[in-house]
């Protein structure tokens, strides 16, 4: 039995793209490419047997699902790529339409709390598919972007618009980093097949301490291919983390917790980590 695992075909994950296109990492995996929301409901459907997933699908879903340990995408602050571009300053949102990007999760429900609670502001958002290179083209006021979308336009700035970094507001309300993603598996799966569990995480795990072990080797990759330079890819890699410990887990609770005080999830998710040996 091939584990069906699936993969975010972002930049912040290029190290361990890397190690599973080029070094020989996939063996033995059925590897799956997605944006986060499409992987999101691969999990719901049972489509996937492990993936990364948005720590807010997570959370909606953690009953079915073990979360892998130590194994996520982080930032302590500034990320680079989740970013609000707006019209206008960001305590000036109240009432006014902001587009979410149909890619995501986590950041939908992060840019909410922080209106809410940093902002007092309550803006009328609408997801929808939206382009980087035609930014605030519609009525809205803003815009949100995650992932290899959000790092262009980051890097790309108009005058006379607004930049708001959701990583750094994060850190700035709450002094702490934000865990965007974890890499979950089904209950099912992991219950029936622990030693296939285990032998994907050592991929997965090992995928990635390989290939920020070759940061240069990873970059070089998508030199040419992606619109950014060599060092904007460097200094990318070093700002995004994958590893979950306690102080990681205690940032997670903190986004739950504010998640589930302004209705955005219906409990404060338990989260059961497997048990890999
Ligand atoms: C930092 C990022 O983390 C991500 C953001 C996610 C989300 O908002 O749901 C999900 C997975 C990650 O790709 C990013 O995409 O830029």
């Amino acid at each position: 039995m091939q584990p069906r695992v699936g993969h975010i075909n972002f930049l912040n994950c290029q190290p361990l793209t890397y190690s599973l296109l080029k070094c020989g990492y996939h063996r033995g995996i059925s590897l799956v490419m997605g944006v986060p929301s499409v992987l999101n409901k691969a999990m719901e459907q049972g489509q996937l047997h492990v993936s990364p997933m948005s720590s807010f699908a997570f959370g909606q879903m953690s009953s079915s699902l073990m979360m892998l340990p130590n194994l996520g995408i982080v930032a302590d602050g500034i990320v680079q790529s989740i970013i609000l571009v707006s019209k206008r300053p960001i305590d000036a949102l109240d009432g006014k339409k902001i587009l979410l990007t149909a890619q995501s999760a986590t950041s939908h429900c992060l840019l909410k709390i922080i209106m809410r609670k940093a902002y007092k502001c309550i803006p009328q958002y609408e997801v929808r598919p939206l382009d980087p290179q035609c930014i605030l083209n519609e009525d809205e006021t803003a815009d949100l972007f995650i992932g290899d979308d959000a790092l262009y336009i980051n890097h790309n700035r108009q005058e006379r618009m607004y930049y708001y970094d959701l990583g750094n507001e994060w850190k700035k309300m709450t002094g702490l980093p934000m865990v965007y993603a974890v890499w979950a598996a089904t209950r099912a799966f992991a219950e029936a097949f622990p030693e296939a569990l285990r032998e994907v995480y050592s991929r997965l795990r090992g995928g990635f301490d390989h290939g920020n072990a070759f940061k240069k080797e990873a970059a070089d990759m998508v030199v040419g291919k992606k619109k950014f330079s060599r060092q904007q890819l460097m200094d990318y890699f070093d700002v995004i983390k994958y590893d979950v410990h306690e102080k990681q887990l205690t940032a997670l609770n903190t986004f739950y917790t504010l998640a589930h005080e302004y209705e955005f999830l219906e409990t404060i998710p338990a989260v059961t980590i497997a048990d890999i040996g």
